[in-house]
């Protein structure tokens, strides 16, 4: 399967939607852990992260900072370039994420084709990759996750939109 070019769908969600969406996944995790230390994949990973954190009381949260999708100005970032670590993890959490002695749990807002899953996976590979949102193209490198949408949608999260006017669907739109 082939990662969208151009996603033909749209998928927005709003503020409520991915508090909500959040809290399911934390029940869902809650079987799974406890978890000793989140690693969190920014910048997406973070919103969920702090949610999930306070949810499960974890304390200790790191940053894998990872960036792929870059667009031009003034539309969505579709397109994936080069995948860079731009920051990696400390090495108590490496080893934590490798099974020595303790629980990671990392986490994303979504997965797509599964490349940054698969790099931040060779980096703890025995730890719980979760995420809220799952395409079809990355859902096996995820452990958890809770709505799964097409290949062919992009997914709005609430920081990257805003309240704007949509023309009646009757119009043609
Ligand atoms: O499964 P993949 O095809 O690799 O895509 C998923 C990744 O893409 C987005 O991050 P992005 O690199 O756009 O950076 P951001 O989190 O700063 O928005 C998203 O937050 C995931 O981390
Ligand atoms: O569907 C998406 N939405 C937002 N960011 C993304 N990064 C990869 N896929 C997506
Ligand atoms: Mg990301």
């Amino acid at each position: 399967m082939a990662a969208a070019a151009s996603p033909e769908k749209h998928f927005p969600v709003s503020w409520d939607m991915f508090h909500r969406d959040c809290r399911a996944l934390t029940w869902r995790l809650a079987g799974a852990g406890p978890f000793d230390a989140l690693v969190t994949v920014t910048r997406g990973g973070l919103v969920p992260a702090a949610i999930v954190a306070r949810e499960l009381g974890i304390r200790v949260i790191e940053t894998i900072c990872v960036a792929s999708y870059g667009g031009a100005a003034g539309v969505p970032d579709t397109q994936q370039g080069n995948l860079q670590i731009l920051k990696g993890v400390t090495d108590a959490i490496v080893a934590l994420g490798r099974g020595d002695g303790g629980k990671v749990l990392i986490v994303d807002d979504l997965v797509d084709t599964g490349k940054t899953a698969r790099v931040v996976r060779d980096l703890l590979p025995k730890a719980h990759f979760a995420t809220v949102y799952a395409k079809p193209m990355g859902r096996p490198l995820v452990d958890t996750f809770i709505t799964e949408v097409s290949q062919d949608t992009w997914i709005f999260f609430p920081w990257d939109t805003g309240l704007a006017f949509q023309p009646p669907i009757a119009g043609g739109a």
